[in-house]
């Protein structure tokens, strides 16, 4: 659209100009300027045909073509100008001492077209010059360069049948990531059966991950499911831009979208723009943040929820987010892109070989199993390079060795450790295990949903256990199997190695919060007794605080309870240490493990509903 705009501006301004040069040149016609006495005595002699005139100016033809005296050559044609004493005594006198009066007139007529054009044609330059200087400020970085180099707004997407689309087909491993999607590709196919319904469609869906997991990709496959246009921006564009143009440009983006609904918008590293806001003093660039991040939730806002417009917006950030970005009818859907696990891991590496002839000897399923820790991109980058490698040595495949030392050389180009350190990855494998099998052992415990030595943010692994049913109260046991199970990762460190590493900072955290509200919010110890004896911050506003003496008696206590569920968890692991070890091994193998596998593996009875209450 914009570019429309453009090119209709410069055809104008070419028209304009075409026009003016042309419309000069007819005025000033091209017949030779006599002077009046010249003309009069041709006017005397009989030999004017016609004359054509104009104010003072005249123009004319003579019957027959005559020598000019005052330029070269005959002419017929001619002009001049009357002057303005022609009916005075003056021209008397003049003509009689036969002096040559040429007259000039006082103001150049000109048509009232070229008149015009001609006031106007400053104006046009000014908006030209502005609209092409704001351009090129405000056209941030990347993109086709189009005429003058500038930024080319976003477009939809080639989405013509049989052109080749991205689909689901293109991303692998992060199943549960597009089944989150399923809903989302459906709606955008039938938008008018949700709008028959009344129903509200999602809005906002934000994609968190880290880098090269495959957010772009998983946009761009959604759109290409459904069959709908795809714009993409990044949110670091908006604010390269001079002030105002962000906001301006996410207008014209929705609007854009809205114009071709159904249709996705995608806007990379939201968290750019997207950052908890008034932290800290303003810095220039802060303004234009937020507008652009207000614009973003203001058109948002506006969707009527039914036109069909989707913003999908990836971040590696989601923990810095501004909670306005997630309220309800905004990104209130957050879908969390983890990297992928060995299986996920085979599965990407066959998409991206797709198109390569792989020798006899590669053998993907390993392949992904001496790539633990990377995600799509460096599995998608070593696919390419080993590809480059076989090109280079002129051979018809790329074998096991090509991969291999690609692998060599992606790691070595890289700036983060891609693959994890085996040892890393064992002990992680023991830790969560510890976790998961005494949250598996300890009855009333919520049931453990996955487990997983894939490293997410910070963390190495995750076991993820979640309650059957909401529960409002718990029982002092199933505090107590709550603490074992969080100290799990530590204890089972211990039984194993003998000793423990730094991987358990945020198990202690837990554990401690529960402990102290154990003794001192819940009245669960005798010798601390049925009292808040940590004030809360209501009761800290009455004047009340907790005496020096009682402090150390809850951490006393805190360390009483929390020792014994240490001991408890070291015991239970001892005791059931061929579980903890099959437990561990199948995740080294696959990385995730999925709750009925989990409980099949330790060999647990799944608890029903019933023992859990
Ligand atoms: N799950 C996957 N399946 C197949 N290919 C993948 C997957 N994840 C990443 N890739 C490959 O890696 C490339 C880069 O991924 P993409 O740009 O989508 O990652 P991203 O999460 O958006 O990264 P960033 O956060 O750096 O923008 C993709 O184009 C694709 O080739
Ligand atoms: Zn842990």
């Amino acid at each position: 659209m914009r570019g429309r705009w453009w090119s209709l501006l410069l055809t104008a301004v070419i028209v304009f100009l075409l026009a003016y040069v042309g419309l000069t040149y007819l005025d000033r016609g091209n017949e030779p300027t006599i002077s009046y006495t010249e003309f009069s005595r041709q006017v005397d002699a009989g030999n004017v045909d016609k004359i054509y005139s104009k104010g003072d100016a005249i123009q004319g033809e003579l019957k027959n073509a005559r020598d000019n005296p005052e330029g070269d050559g005959d002419y017929t044609r001619f002009k001049t100008q009357r002057p303005a004493f022609a009916d005075d005594d003056l021209w008397r006198d003049l003509s009689s001492h036969e002096v040559t009066v040429t007259a000039q007139p006082v103001v150049r007529e000109r048509g009232v077209v070229s008149n015009l054009l001609i006031s106007l044609a400053p104006i046009v330059i000014i908006v030209a010059v502005w609209i092409f200087v704001a351009r090129r400020l405000g056209g941030g970085r990347g993109g086709a360069g189009g005429m003058f180099g500038r930024k080319a707004p976003p477009k939809p997407v080639e989405l013509r049948p049989g052109t080749q689309r991205t689909t689901f087909a293109d991303v692998a491993g992060i199943d549960e990531v597009k089944g989150e999607l399923d809903d989302v590709v459906d709606f955008l196919e039938h938008p008018d059966a949700y709008r028959r319904m009344g129903a509200k469609m999602p809005r906002g869906v934000l994609l968190a991950g880290s880098p090269g997991t495959g957010k772009t990709l998983l946009a761009r496959a959604v759109a290409g499911e459904a069959g709908v246009p795809f714009f993409s921006a990044s949110a670091s564009e908006f604010i390269e831009m001079i002030v105002g143009v962000g906001a301006s440009r996410v207008r014209e983006l929705f609007a854009e979208a809205r114009k071709v609904a159904p249709s996705i918008i995608f806007i990379d590293e939201i968290d750019t723009i997207g950052r908890v806001r008034g932290g800290g003093a303003s810095v220039s660039g802060h303004d234009e943040r937020e507008q652009t991040l207000n614009q973003i939730l203001t058109e948002m806002d506006g969707f009527s929820g039914s036109e069909g417009v989707i913003v999908i917006a990836a971040t590696n950030r989601a923990d810095i987010l501004d909670p306005a970005l997630t309220r309800p009818g905004r990104f209130d859907r957050v879908v969390n892109v983890s990297p992928p696990d060995r299986g996920g891991r085979e599965a990407i590496l066959r998409i991206h070989t797709r198109e390569i002839p792989l020798a006899e000897d590669v053998d993907l399923t390993q392949l992904a199993r001496t790539t633990p820790g990377m995600t799509g991109a460096d599995l998608a980058n070593l696919a390419n390079e080993a590809a480059l490698l076989a090109v280079k040595r002129q051979q018809q495949q790329v074998t096991a060795a090509d991969l291999s030392e690609a692998l060599e050389k992606v790691q070595l180009g890289a700036e983060r450790t891609l693959v994890m350190p085996e040892e890393d990855r064992r002990r992680t494998a023991y830790h969560e295990s510890g976790h998961a099998l005494l949250g598996m052992l300890q009855p009333g415990a919520d049931p453990v949903r996955k487990i997983t030595i894939v490293p997410r943010g910070r963390a190495l692994g995750v076991t993820m256990s979640t309650p059957e049913v909401e529960r409002y109260a718990h029982s002092e046991q199933y505090l107590r199997g709550r603490i074992i199970g969080a100290l799990g990762g530590m204890a089972a460190e211990q039984v194993v190695y003998g000793v423990v590493t730094t991987g358990a900072e945020n198990d202690l955290e837990q554990v401690t919060n529960i402990a102290r509200a154990m003794v001192a919010r819940w009245g669960m110890s005798e010798r601390v007794g049925r009292l808040s004896a940590l004030p809360s911050d209501a009761q800290q506003a009455y004047g009340l605080s907790a005496a020096p003496q009682t402090l150390d008696v809850i951490d006393a206590e805190m360390r009483r309870i929390v020792d014994e569920c240490y001991e408890e968890a070291c015991r239970k692991l001892r005791d059931h240490y061929k579980q903890l070890e099959a437990l561990a091994e199948a995740l080294l193998e696959s990385e995730t493990l999925e709750e009925a596998d989990a409980y099949r593996i330790a060999g647990v009875t799944r608890l029903t509903k019933a023992a859990d209450a």
